[in-house]
């Protein structure tokens, strides 16, 4: 272990790292919960998979994948909004070695094209919604061999239901289906998009040894009382991002009752946990604020509510406190995570309420703060960027060697392009980013995709876009625009110029400005802190 006397580990796992895939964790797992009656709840529309009906839905996927020739290493994708079998591909992915590539389903078709140029799936498990665009983007990729509808009770067109799919390629004999073996440190599980600290959506690769770790988190009680079975939880983070991803799986390790949102709703966010009586959920903190501020809070008992998680963005301690004062919590529990390193790797263990702290290093994960310039690692209560290393952290990114070394140090420590300290405790403070991105209610905004797309507009010279502070969202996507001489262009055109290209997380909230120049180093690289301080002055002038 590392002798650096500013390396912070993890405690000590009270759950042994199984050395087996992740697949076969989670098959053995679902075998032994079969008699819970729920798995997943769609809250809205009261429908229900047990866990039987997971277990064996799960089983006769694999045997169908078998069947369509998909060995260790094919990729498939799933594209949809939260979905009672949404994870119904990936466990059985899981189970032979096959890859998952989950896709936003608010992606438009120049987004898709770029995540699956990435991942190169060749089946689509999309929902009914998602068809249209993935039959568009379907026609550029010839690795693309089935689009398969998640929730469509009978075919549409040539594209196949998930219920005939599985009719068509499986029989009884699935039940003699076992996963396959492999090395978990060997086999990439999943490839989820992010954009790292800078650059364009990259493909970050989640082996089954990183899953496993985080299996051994679920399972340990300092992480809360989601590691009981049957405890019924509230899932509504979006399943094709690592939060909500990785979350989900470890509900099924555990024999979670999950309730299911395809996205946040208000009431029926909170009717769901008074109706359900849900004992815990996890969410960022947009979710947090509107517990803290909304006057319906008060119209349903969440008295089952024992514990709500929050991360992915930055939490302002007094936001937290009032909600645990108004829910009657002792706390909030934070967690610090990144789609590079699987999930939280800070997250507040038992008891150990601190407001604005994201908790403390996860077990079988090291932590450094090290000094920007130097590289040396810091000791308590100084800032600096945060590294970690150990189980968690990603394979790398798919097909982009120069963007993991740039990543993930010689010595494997993870670089996070983010800046915080931790006190005398060992808990962790989250103080600033130094990489480009931006969170938009803890989505990715990444600002070279933006600026990409601006200076491809025939009247703009050049273009910027940083990340405008905001209450609600954490920050809001700004850009700064430089026109070509003698064009005439507003900032509505450039508003819905980029609007009209990407989800919605990446429209320009934070609004468009019209500038001489963009502020550029000796490198040629934006200089996004005097943006920052360009936007404060011009907002001070409107
Ligand atoms: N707690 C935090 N405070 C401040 N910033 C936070 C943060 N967590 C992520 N971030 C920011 O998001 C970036 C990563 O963005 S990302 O790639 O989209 N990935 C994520 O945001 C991400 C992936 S998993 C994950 C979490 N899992 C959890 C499980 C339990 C729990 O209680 C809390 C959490 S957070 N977060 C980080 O680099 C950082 O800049």
């Amino acid at each position: 272990m590392e002798v650096d006397k500013y390396v912070l580990h993890g405690p000590v796992s009270l759950c042994p790292l199984e050395n087996t895939s992740a697949g076969k964790q989670i098959y053995n797992a679902l075998r032994r919960h079969c008699h819970l009656p729920e798995a997943m709840i769609d809250a809205h529309t009261g429908q229900k998979l047990s866990y039987k009906e997971l277990f064996e839905t799960s089983c006769r996927l694999a045997q169908c994948l078998q069947r369509c020739g998909y060995k260790r290493n094919d990729v498939i994708s799933v594209c949809s909004e939260n979905n009672l079998h949404f994870f119904s591909p990936i466990l059985a992915a899981l189970c032979i070695g096959v890859v998952s590539a989950p896709l936003n389903d608010n992606y438009t078709q120049g987004e898709l094209h770029n995540a699956l140029n990435i991942s190169k799936p060749g089946i689509i498990f999309c929902s009914e919604k998602v068809l249209p665009r993935m039959l568009e983007v379907k026609k550029q990729f010839s690795c693309i061999r089935r689009i398969i509808l998640l929730d469509a009770e009978e075919d549409v067109g040539e594209n196949e239901s998930l219920s005939n799919f599985i009719l068509r390629n499986s029989d009884e004999s699935f039940r003699n289906f076992k996963p396959l073996d492999f090395d978990p440190d060997d086999q990439v599980a999943a490839i989820m998009c992010s954009s790292g600290t800078t650059g364009l959506p990259k493909g970050v690769m989640i082996t089954h040894k990183n899953l496993a770790v985080r299996f051994t988190h679920v399972r340990d009680p300092r992480t809360g009382t989601q590691t009981i079975p049957g405890t019924t939880v509230l899932s509504f983070m979006p399943f094709f991002h690592g939060f909500g991803f990785c979350t989900n799986l470890g509900y099924f390790l555990v024999g979670n009752r999950i309730v299911m949102l395809k996205r946040f709703q208000p009431e029926l966010f909170l009717r769901s946990i008074q109706d359900y009586e849900v004992r815990s959920v996890l969410a960022v903190p947009p979710i947090i604020l509107f517990l803290a501020k909304s006057p319906i809070v008060d119209k349903y008992d969440l008295t089952s509510l024992k514990e709500i998680g929050v991360g992915a963005a930055p939490l302002g301690k007094e936001v937290g406190e009032a909600v645990a004062k108004r829910l009657n919590l002792e706390g909030i529990r934070q967690g610090y995570g990144l789609t590079e390193a699987t999930l939280a790797v800070t997250f507040t263990p038992n008891n150990e309420f601190r407001p604005g702290s994201s908790g403390t290093v996860v077990p079988l994960m090291s932590a450094k703060v090290i000094n920007i310039d130097n590289g040396e690692s810091l000791g308590p209560n100084v800032v600096g960027e945060l590294c970690f290393k150990g189980g968690l952290v990603m394979r790398g990114y798919a097909g982009n060697i120069k963007a993991t070394k740039e990543a993930i140090d010689e010595d494997g420590w993870l670089h996070t392009g983010d800046l915080g300290y931790y006190d005398k405790e060992g808990h962790f403070y989250i103080v600033d980013r130094l990489k480009e991105l931006i969170k938009y209610k803890g989505f990715q905004v990444p600002p070279a995709e933006l600026e990409g797309l601006l200076l491809k507009h025939p009247c703009i010279k050049d273009a910027a876009v940083i990340g405008i502070p905001d209450e609600l969202a954490g920050e809001l996507p700004a850009a700064f625009v430089v026109k070509q001489p003698g064009k005439k262009l507003s900032e509505k055109e450039v508003f819905d110029y980029i609007a009209n290209q990407v989800s919605s997380p990446k429209h320009l909230r934070g609004g468009v400005r019209f500038i001489d120049e963009i502020p550029k180093s000796a490198t040629g690289k934006i200089v996004r802190k005097a943006l920052r301080e360009l936007a404060i002055k011009m907002n001070s002038k409107l």
